[in-house]
């Protein structure tokens, strides 16, 4: 895909996150005002509705105050601030994840409650490493349910990578013993691993998740490289929330936000990054597979705030 076409995508994904915080912005289009303490707080008011969060609300409110207090402000202006501190929260938690696992294959147990959009995101990940040719393995870790192993079967099918399987209610850890043992025998470079998103019992979780780690150090003890969170931005301050659960139950190292195209609430992307600072692999603005990438903090940043 051309960056023209990601950028457009981008610009539409977003667009209700833009034109709700364009409609709660207190400059009208065409007009101005004066930066006092009511605007700002207008402002602050317009960035928390918009679910950026209260911290990064704040922290934008106290740079636009810095830098232009008691200044006139046109709304083109006020956008491109915003983005421009937007971006500033943004840039130290962008990025991409990458391949360097030596000895190969690089393992990412990738985790998410059911419907975070976690299967999409393995396939959509799995073909960004495949266009930059890395040879790629997906195990169906999540044997909790039928469905979740057919349906990533489909998506590996459709993508045309290999997929280790077993049976409903088999034992994840010994499908990712299984998958890592042929990874390393194919030189496979990456291994995706599904995991059940039972965050109902989190103790059955941990206790899974823990077994597949142990299962994993013993053939290579830097593995799991990487426990990618999927959040789905749809549920606003509720992914937040997720991060917490997670991190604690599953040593989260970086995070994948889905589904920014359905919502008006693409501002907690901002609010992720400013409350913890995990890297931020990705984000999703569609069901295709060319619909999730990397991200440009400033690209993102000037679409949030509608600023093309
Ligand atoms: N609009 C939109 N839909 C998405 C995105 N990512 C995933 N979806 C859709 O969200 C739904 C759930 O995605 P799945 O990948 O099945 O989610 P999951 O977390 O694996 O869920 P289970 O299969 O229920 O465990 C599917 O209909 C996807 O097509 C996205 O970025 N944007």
């Amino acid at each position: 895909m051309t960056e023209t076409s990601w950028t457009q995508r981008l610009f539409g994904g977003f667009a209700k996150t833009s034109e709700r915080l364009s409609a709660n912005l207190p400059v009208a289009s065409g007009g101005s005002a004066k930066l006092d303490e009511a605007t700002l707080d207008e402002v602050e008011d317009a960035l928390i509705l918009s679910d950026l969060g209260p911290s990064a609300a704040a922290r934008i409110r106290a740079r636009l105050a810095d830098k232009r207090f008691g200044l006139e402000i046109t709304q083109r202006e006020l956008k491109e601030a915003v983005a421009e501190e937007i971006a500033a929260i943004l840039r130290p938690v962008a990025k991409p994840l990458e391949i360097t696992a030596f000895p190969r294959p690089q393992v990412i147990l990738v985790i998410g409650v059911n419907g975070s959009g976690k299967t999409t995101t393995i396939a959509k990940l799995a073909h960004l490493f495949q266009e930059d040719d890395y040879g790629v393995l997906l195990a169906a870790g999540d044997t909790f349910r039928a469905a979740a192993i057919g349906q990533l079967a489909t998506w590996a099918g459709r993508i045309g990578v290999d997929l280790v399987r077993g049976p409903e209610g088999g034992d994840p850890a010994a499908i990712v013993f299984d998958a890592v043992k042929q990874a390393t025998d194919t030189g496979i470079d990456a291994l995706i691993v599904d995991t059940a998103g039972r965050l109902q019992n989190k103790k059955e979780l941990m206790e899974e998740l823990a077994k597949i780690r142990r299962v994993l150090g013993r053939i290579n003890p830097e593995a799991p490289h990487d426990v990618v969170l999927v959040l789905d931005a749809t549920n606003g301050q509720n992914a937040l929330a997720q991060i917490d659960v997670f991190k604690e139950v599953a040593g989260v190292t970086g995070l994948i936000m889905t589904k920014l195209d359905g919502t008006a609430r693409g501002g907690v992307l901002v609010a992720a990054a400013e409350q913890y600072g995990l890297p931020i692999h990705a984000i999703g603005v569609g069901e295709k597979m060319e619909d999730l990438r990397p991200f440009d903090p400033d690209l993102v940043a000037r679409v949030i705030a509608g600023v093309a």
